[in-house]
């Protein structure tokens, strides 16, 4: 199958994506657009001037960037049009569900309440199932770098709003906070019947990809890349069937790999891992999700059968109900059959 076919149907099937920060969807041009409604100065003169900034070297380098962009975050309906800008666009990319991050702490920080925050990013979310019948899961994020006291009061705040949250996160600067700092409140998010993921395995060692797993009973572990140094882990991550929500434009971004054509993501599928294809950061990155996709094709080799098995991972590996996952798997079949 040409790289062209390939990609037309990488473009049609209907995907999913498990692992997406909304702040991480600010166009520079929408940014300005709040930070002129909002009365906020931005470091940068001009759109140009900030993505000229966008050139990392490691995820640290990013997220200063990251939360400098998010300042112009004030009001309920900043995180509306946020989400919505973001859901507009994957729509038209055929993206049949979502499970998006945000980060609370990051605006509660500059004053902005918990409730203005989820308010605009769940209305968003409902709007755009009543429009397309694009369905949603939402996951509150912890900043790795901050205390766990400081996500113990984050949860506090959460709970009016829990009927509204589907699971929590950890996420943030990864070397030197590892899982097993925030062991506590994940079991309390647990109890609470929340569904739990964390980013391990990004730029820190397996030891923390094992800890995610033995001590925070992750249901599902963000990036994971660095997995692969140890056989043990991959045999673990296999047994309990873990998905791995992998970010190839975003490991390019951030110098996790030099080339795209030395991602791991065909690696992780020949070894039976269940990895996902999803954009992560997509304004920062370069791209979204038919874009990583893509860019897989053309670097990577990525098949037809591997665009199959990643395609039903990312449904398989969503918080869906079985009754979606089946419909979606049968479009998904339909699709791949008839080329
Ligand atoms: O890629 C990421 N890694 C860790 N934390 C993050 N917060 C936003 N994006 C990221
Ligand atoms: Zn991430």
């Amino acid at each position: 199958m040409s790289v062209t076919t390939l990609m037309t149907l990488a473009e049609k099937m209907p995907k999913t994506e498990l692992h997406l920060h909304i702040e991480g969807t600010f166009e520079p041009e929408q940014m300005f657009e709040l930070a002129t409604r909002n009365n906020v100065t931005l470091k940068y003169a001009s759109v140009e001037e900030l993505k000229a900034a966008y050139q990392f070297t490691n995820l640290q380098d990013f997220l200063d960037l990251y939360y400098q962009g998010m300042s112009v975050l004030l009001k309920e309906a900043d995180f509306y049009d946020l989400t919505m800008a973001y859901l507009r666009k994957v729509h038209q990319e055929n993206v049949v569900h979502v499970e998006i991050f945000f980060d609370p702490q990051g605006h509660l920080s500059r004053d902005v309440s918990f409730e203005t925050q989820i308010t605009g990013i769940y209305r968003a979310l409902q709007d755009a199932d009543k429009q397309w019948g694009m369905s949603s899961k939402l996951i509150m994020s912890f900043l790795r770098h901050l205390s766990e006291e400081s996500a113990i009061e984050t949860l506090e705040l959460a709970k009016p709003f829990l009927h509204w949250i589907d699971g929590v996160g950890l996420d943030s600067s990864e070397l030197g906070h590892p899982p097993e700092k925030f062991k506590n409140v994940f079991k309390a998010c647990q109890d609470l019947g929340l569904k739990v993921t964390a980013h391990a395995g990004e730029e820190g060692p397996p030891d923390y990809v094992w800890q995610a797993i033995d001590l925070i009973k992750v249901d599902r572990i963000d990036h994971g890349n660095r997995a692969l140094e140890d056989m043990n882990l991959v045999a673990k991550i296999k047994e309990q069937q873990l998905t791995l929500t992998v970010c190839p434009l975003s490991n390019l971004k951030l110098c996790v790999v030099e080339e795209l054509t030395d991602h791991p993501i065909k690696h992780m599928l020949k070894l039976g891992l269940n990895a996902t294809v999803n954009s992560d950061d997509p304004a920062y990155f370069g791209g979204y999700m038919n874009d990583n996709y893509r860019a897989l094709i053309r670097e990577s080799g990525i098949n037809k059968d591997e665009l199959y098995q990643l395609a039903v991972n990312g449904i398989e590996g969503s918080w869906m109900s079985v009754e979606q996952k089946t419909r979606h798997l049968d479009t998904l079949k339909g699709l791949f059959t008839s080329v």
